[in-house]
């Protein structure tokens, strides 16, 4: 049975000057799993973290951390939970151990010097722990600020675009470092531009725009109910017309004649079926075709399809 943790009801966000970055959100999540939320630049993601770290507050809603009411538990709460912004900030003079340490320290968590080490070596920096901050690489520096984030060991953790910039290596390291905290339990949304980050990881996903939730389901269900299969099929001698066995299909002649396109399938390999009774139809029919170029789409097309249409809003 899911375990709801974080539950945000009609949260509403308003900034003053008057850009409404979150018109009322719904929004569920439950212990254990991974969520990506995916949005466009300013579709309110950055907000509708910072509202649950409370780093922005909210003009409308509520929101609710492990049962408790944030407006009126919010230090209870907060130690419970991490947050890797999206922008670094630290003492970029001090050591990078010392900072790692003192964040522990600020959410109220007795020292732990072997909690320390552990983090700052699955992070690889146990090597860079006496470094003064300003030393490192913009990619070290990331992995400070999440080393820092973990350091008081929370339940919820919250990832802002955390390999935005980063290189190949890093992006890894971080997926399997949040391999690591699943199996742990840990529970994590982030947000990301990469969706093939979103692909890999995510249990669920989200697409948020213009500080709406325009959809929210598992990963699998998604590309189910909105994947596609396009194929191409390259008639030989151009068609005048579809011939009538192929009428009851998603399909179109293009290119004179020449190209049978097919649009359709949902992602559970409808879309391949239908494409081998296609080709088979073509040749019972004795229409030869010399090529066949078939493409699933992915997350990333579905996504850019979901922001291009307008959508009824899901909770
Ligand atoms: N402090 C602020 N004051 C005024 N407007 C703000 C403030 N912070 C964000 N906004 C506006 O609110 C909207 C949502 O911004 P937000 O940073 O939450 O989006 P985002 O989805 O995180 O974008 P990105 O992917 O670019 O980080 C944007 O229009 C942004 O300009």
């Amino acid at each position: 049975m899911p375990e709801p943790i974080l539950n945000i009801r009609g949260l509403e966000k308003t900034y003053k000057g008057g850009v409404k970055a979150l018109d009322g959100v719904d929004l569920t999540i439950n212990r254990g799993e991974i969520f990506a939320l995916l949005g466009p630049n300013g579709a309110g993601k950055t907000t509708l973290i910072g509202s649950v770290c409370g780093l922005v507050r909210p003009t409308g809603g509520k929101i609710e951390v492990f049962g408790q009411d944030l407006a009126t538990s919010w230090k209870n709460v907060r130690r419970q939970i991490g947050l890797v912004p999206q922008e670094l900030s630290f003492d970029m003079f001090d050591k990078v151990i010392r900072q790692v340490r003192y964040s522990r320290g600020m959410f109220g968590s007795a020292p732990d010097e072997a909690r320390i080490e552990e983090v700052l070596r699955s992070l690889s920096l146990w090597d860079k722990r006496n470094a003064a901050i300003r030393e490192l690489s913009g990619g070290m520096k990331r992995r400070v600020m999440i080393a820092k984030a973990l350091a008081h060991d929370p339940q919820l953790l919250f990832l802002d675009e955390p390999t935005a910039g980063v290189d190949v290596e890093l992006r890894r390291d971080m997926w399997r470092q949040i391999d690591m905290l699943r199996d742990r339990g840990v529970t994590i949304i982030l947000t990301t531009h990469y969706i093939e980050e979103a692909e890999e990881m995510a249990d669920r996903v989200g697409v948020i725009a213009k500080g709406r939730i325009l959809l929210v389901d598992d990963k699998d269900a998604i590309m189910a109910k909105l994947g596609r299969t396009e194929a191409h099929f390259t008639i030989d001698s151009p068609l005048a017309e579809l011939p009538a066995p192929l009428t009851g299909y998603p399909v179109h002649l293009e290119e004179g004649g020449t190209s049978l396109v097919y649009r359709g399938g949902d992602g559970t390999g409808k879309g391949k079926r239908e494409v081998a009774e296609l080709a088979q139809l073509l040749t019972r029919e004795g229409i030869a075709f010399s090529g066949l170029e078939t493409q699933e789409s992915t997350l990333e097309d579905i996504f850019v399809d979901l922001l291009h249409e307008p959508v009824e809003t899901a909770a």
